[in-house]
């Protein structure tokens, strides 16, 4: 027999067991004249992060005592007051395979029914939709906001949350340097995208039920999002990926091909890398100092981290000590100039199906600083060598080509728009979107790359990026540490343990 328990933060919900004649019938339960019964729905832990709700009913002939315990365990549960009640839910029916809207009803709505949680769900009709209704609801009146999509939708669902929240307190979101309100809502996010990194790289598997049944128990996880902008306007917040050159050409490659769904990655992702593109940029970055934690350490980010609260600790002691001083401008900026086929800035380690450990294994979720992750002009393949250390276990820093630094904050100017620049006249001259005339063969392009933020495309080449410790809260625990008692949580032990 095994042994093993459910804590009460992982019940689902409880509820009365109506037992029918044929149950009545059957083993011990026959010799009692009339047989009481409630039912413990409960989160069991399958292999790779997997979680499914299991039940267990258990009988009695005392209808007092039945009820005594159906009684004790919904106090137990109404305790937990980490748990949403209300929830705002969006459903894109568009992204990923086009599932969303059918993986909600069959597999999501069930559960929040059976957890009690009221839901007001919204199936949106245009891009932008979400984003937009976030700024008229009455939003005090929910415990989280869910999203049914991909890294897309999230996004959307972000920059509504952040966006009404700056608005409300009246700040300015095109100064780079705002103190900006934190969002205190959490976000729920049911995977049904094409990448899905953001709930892989936070939950450890990209799965519809354990992330509603992360949504029920009322798991907090906050994440560091980056805010870029242009000059004195704002573009946009990130969470994932902010990508120059490689998957910014494979994202705009890939918007023309929407129809493809998720394919569109691996089509667009081959022709990318058989363009061979650099580009060549300043990149400007302050080190993240106030973190004990480093891109190249072997461990990474897991629930309960701690990288992520020390380096919570710490900003909040400088914040304390510097005061309105302004003294992260005073920091020392490192400068570096180059052809790159790649600049990666990810605020989390980017894992999803397609690469398990990710861009940067090593990145936490919420230490308030991104790995910048430089990929320099090489050989086809080298670069080749270079992706294909995605999907495996070996290093994928240990090039010679490739770099890659933990920072606060960085800015990148494609020398393209640095020449235009300094000689306005010469505009002119240039022939955007084409090739170096000089150099037909040599794969340098003197058209700029697309910044690829979080699978969206920015309008702009130069950009500056401040990463913000912390800001947003989901749903979610952080990846769990694999431990071997996992397979332990049974139906046997729980009734000895009842
Ligand atoms: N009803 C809709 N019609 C068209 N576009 C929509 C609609 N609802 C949302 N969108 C937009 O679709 C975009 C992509 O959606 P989503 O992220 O859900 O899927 P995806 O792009 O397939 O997945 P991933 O982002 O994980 O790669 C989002 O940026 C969102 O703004
Ligand atoms: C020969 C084998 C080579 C295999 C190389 C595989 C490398 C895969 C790395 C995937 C990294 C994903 C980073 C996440 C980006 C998301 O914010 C974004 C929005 O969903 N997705 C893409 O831009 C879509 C990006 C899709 C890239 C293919
Ligand atoms: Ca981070």
């Amino acid at each position: 027999k095994e042994n093993c328990f459910v804590p009460t933060s992982e019940i689902i919900a409880v509820e009365e067991t109506e037992l029918n004649k044929k149950q009545r019938n059957i083993g011990k339960w026959q010799k009692m004249a009339k047989p009481h019964a409630f039912t413990v729905y409960y989160v069991k832990k399958a292999r790779n992060h997997r979680w499914r709700c299991s039940d267990v009913t258990f009988w009695c002939v005392d209808e007092h005592l039945c009820n005594q315990w159906i009684q004790a365990l919904k106090e137990l549960l109404e305790m937990q007051k980490s748990r949403p009640k209300q929830l705002l839910v969006y459903i894109n029916p568009y992204g990923g395979k086009r599932q969303g809207k059918s993986i909600y009803e069959q597999k999501v709505a069930p559960l929040f029914s059976l957890a009690s949680i009221s839901t007001d769900v919204v199936i949106t009709e245009h891009a932008n939709h979400a984003k937009d209704n976030l700024f008229e609801v009455n939003i005090n009146k929910y415990d989280g906001v869910v999203c049914v999509g991909g890294d897309g939708m999230f996004s959307e669902v972000m920059h509504g949350l952040i966006g009404r929240m700056q608005k409300d307190s009246g700040i300015d979101q095109n100064n780079p340097k705002a103190p900006l309100v934190q969002c205190n809502i959490r976000i729920g996010i049911i995977p049904a995208g094409s990448t899905d990194c953001i709930c892989y790289s936070t939950v450890g598997i990209s799965d519809p039920v354990t992330s509603a049944l992360h949504i029920i128990v009322g798991d907090c996880q906050p994440l560091d999002v980056s805010s870029v902008h242009h000059n004195n306007t704002f573009l946009k917040y990130s969470v994932s990926l902010l990508g120059y050159g490689f998957y910014g050409d494979i994202l705009k490659d890939s918007e023309k091909k929407r129809w493809m769904g998720p394919m569109r990655y691996d089509y667009s992702g081959f022709k990318t890398f058989l363009s061979h593109h650099y580009y060549e940029g300043t990149i400007s970055f302050q080190p993240a100092k106030h973190t004990v934690g480093s891109p190249r350490d072997k461990d990474s980010c897991r629930t309960g981290c701690y990288v992520c609260k020390k380096s919570e600790q710490q900003l909040a002691e400088q914040h304390k000590e510097c005061g309105l001083k302004h003294e992260e401008d005073e920091e020392e900026w490192k400068v570096i100039k180059g052809k790159f086929l790649a600049i990666n800035a990810v605020n989390m380690s980017c894992a999803c199906p397609r690469s398990p450990k990710g861009l940067s294994p090593a990145a936490h979720l919420a230490d308030g600083s991104a790995d910048l992750i430089l990929v320099r002009k090489c050989s086809r393949f080298d670069f080749l060598r270079y992706l294909v250390r995605h999907t495996n276990q070996d290093d994928q820093f240990d090039f010679s080509f490739v770099d890659v630094y933990r920072v606060k904050s960085f800015q990148f100017t494609s020398k393209l728009s640095e020449d235009n620049e300094s000689n306005v006249t010469d505009i002119g001259k240039k022939r955007f979107g084409q090739f170096c005339r000089d150099h037909p063969a040599c794969c340098c392009n003197i058209a700029n790359s697309t910044w690829n933020c979080d699978g969206e495309t920015l309008d702009s080449s130069a950009i500056q990026v401040r990463v913000h410790c912390q800001f947003v809260k989901l749903f979610a625990r952080g990846i769990e540490e694999n431990s071997k008692d996992e397979a332990a949580y049974s139906q046997s032990s729980i009734e000895q343990l009842l």
